[in-house]
């Protein structure tokens, strides 16, 4: 940050490391636009483009990349296109247009010339227009509000699901490395808490890779019961086994083709799975059960433990080879307790994401950030992400209740003086009992320091069962949106 009296460096040269950044970047900060555009060659093929250009044509970026705007527009996806005018004309050509989704944009197509002017480039960017004014019936104007809705909702998910706090330096070393390492094609292990942004960060790797207009496949190697994680990685062919799918099925392996497979919980895959599992990475072919067919496959590994896998092959828990084959790239999250920073930041973060969903005004007091400092944060930032969603909810702010609450959730003091209306719980029977039993994971799992094992053993339920319970958390939160 900088103080008063720091010098700043004035921007005098392009050439600074800064400008170079920039210029590296360039694909990233074009996928940040909220707005379509992209860059044609003077042939119409498209070159650089972001994610909503893709969702106006209900298409996928890596699809809309390999495309040209003339058989774009013969195919109906544009009714027409400025930017093939603009190298005709060699002139800047403005205009409306409609998309196969139906968003009507005003769009501005800018040639850019060589030194004998010719056109080499075309820049177009585009502005969806509200024609829901205009319209005059109401079931037109409901449909068009509609779409409106879903636009922003797709934008809003493509923005965000790329959106990783990294205010602290461990963090943004993390994040520097873990961009360096999605232009490779090796196989990462993810290491860290649960809760700790192992899952994100695997979809930056993604995101950020040659792969990322391909699948990404997540698999929890913990929530499979054994006797289905076989049949769920290699897929099987029809009547492989009793009470399989008659038509047979691809399996997570093969649905990862081009792509990248998320193996998550990977110390918990079966022992005997896992000779496997490294059969697989060396060959890159799996047979489906039932077949005696290989498949040649290709696809990105990335694996994530909050576990010791090194420690596991001492104590012969897993197979030492197959930590060696997953082990090319470790990348260590460290937990939030450990960088104070993201908490602040993260804790902003989510309160800007509540605000919008929930509209109350409700701001953060230093003395509400102090103790979310200095809390442990046993389930890392998801919890962060609850505590700070719940007191939107509750809305209650900057009163001495607000600290009650955080007691209550923080050092497990539970106040019988109106409880349910202090911590926000209401509604229905269910939706009082379902935030009770999430509240109550949560601080086992403070108890036990993380450790879900132990934490399980406590609430007298299966770790799997307790993995279910704190994703499907999350999903609702996630649907609720
Ligand atoms: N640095 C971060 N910036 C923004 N959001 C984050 C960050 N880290 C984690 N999150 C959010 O916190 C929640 C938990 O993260 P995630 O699912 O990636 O954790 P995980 O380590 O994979 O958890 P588990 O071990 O339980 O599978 C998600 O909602 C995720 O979006």
């Amino acid at each position: 940050m900088l103080r008063e009296g720091d010098v700043v460096p004035r921007n005098t040269k392009k050439t600074g490391r800064n400008y170079q950044l920039a210029k590296q970047n360039l694909d990233q900060i074009f996928d940040k636009l909220p707005d379509p555009i992209f860059v044609t060659d003077q042939y119409g093929n498209v070159l650089l483009s972001n994610s909503t250009t893709a969702l106006t044509l209900d298409m996928s970026l890596d699809q809309l990349l390999k495309s040209n705007i003339r058989d774009l527009v013969n195919k109906g996806y544009y009714t027409k296109s400025y930017a093939l005018e603009a190298v005709e004309k060699k002139c800047v050509v403005k205009g409306e247009l409609t998309t196969r989704l139906n968003f009507k944009q005003m769009s501005t197509s800018t040639p850019i010339m060589d030194d004998e002017g010719n056109v080499i480039l075309v820049l177009t960017t585009g502005r969806t227009i509200d024609i829901a004014d205009k319209c005059t019936s109401p079931e037109e104007r409901e449909l068009i509000n509609r779409r409106k809705r879903e636009m922003e909702y797709l934008r809003s998910y493509v923005l965000d699901t790329d959106t990783i706090v990294a205010e602290s330096k461990a963090m943004r070393q993390l994040l520097l490395q873990a961009h360096a390492v999605a232009q490779t094609d090796s196989t990462v292990v993810l290491y860290g808490e649960t809760g700790s942004g192992k899952e994100i960060l695997a979809k930056y790797l993604h995101r950020h890779s040659k792969r990322a207009g391909e699948p990404f496949i997540a698999v929890n190697c913990a929530t499979f019961p054994e006797h289905l994680v076989e049949s769920e990685l290699f897929g099987y062919e029809k009547g492989a086994f009793t009470g399989a799918n008659a038509e047979g099925k691809i399996g997570l392996f093969e649905a990862a083709h081009r792509g990248t497979l998320f193996l998550d919980e990977i110390a918990e895959l079966p022992f005997s799975l896992q000779s496997k599992l490294l059969r697989v990475l060396e060959t890159y072919e799996v047979r489906r059960l039932g077949s005696h067919v290989d498949r040649k496959l290709d696809f990105r590994l990335i694996a994530a433990t909050h576990k010791d896998l090194q420690k596991m092959t001492q104590d012969g828990t897993f197979r030492a080879d197959l930590y060696y084959r997953l082990n090319v790239i470790p990348i260590h999250i460290p937990p939030l307790r450990d960088r104070p920073e993201d908490i602040v930041a993260l804790s902003f973060k989510f309160l800007e994401d509540f605000k919008k969903k929930y509209g109350p005004e409700i701001q953060l007091t230093p003395d509400t950030l102090e103790s979310f400092r200095k809390y442990h944060w046993p389930g890392n930032v998801r919890e962060l992400r609850n505590v700070v969603e719940r007191l939107v909810i509750s809305g209650l702010q900057s009163d001495s209740s607000e600290q009650l609450v955080l007691d209550t959730q923080i050092d497990g003091i539970v106040s019988q003086y109106d409880y349910f209306r202090l911590a926000g719980l209401n509604g229905t029977l269910k939706q009082v009992m379902r935030a009770l039993e999430e509240r109550y994971i949560y601080q086992v799992l403070n108890e036990c320091g993380g450790r879900i094992g132990e934490a399980a053993d406590k609430l007298g339920i299966y770790r799997t069962v307790l993995y279910r319970k704190l994703k499907a958390f999350e999903r609702e939160r996630n649907a609720a949106k």
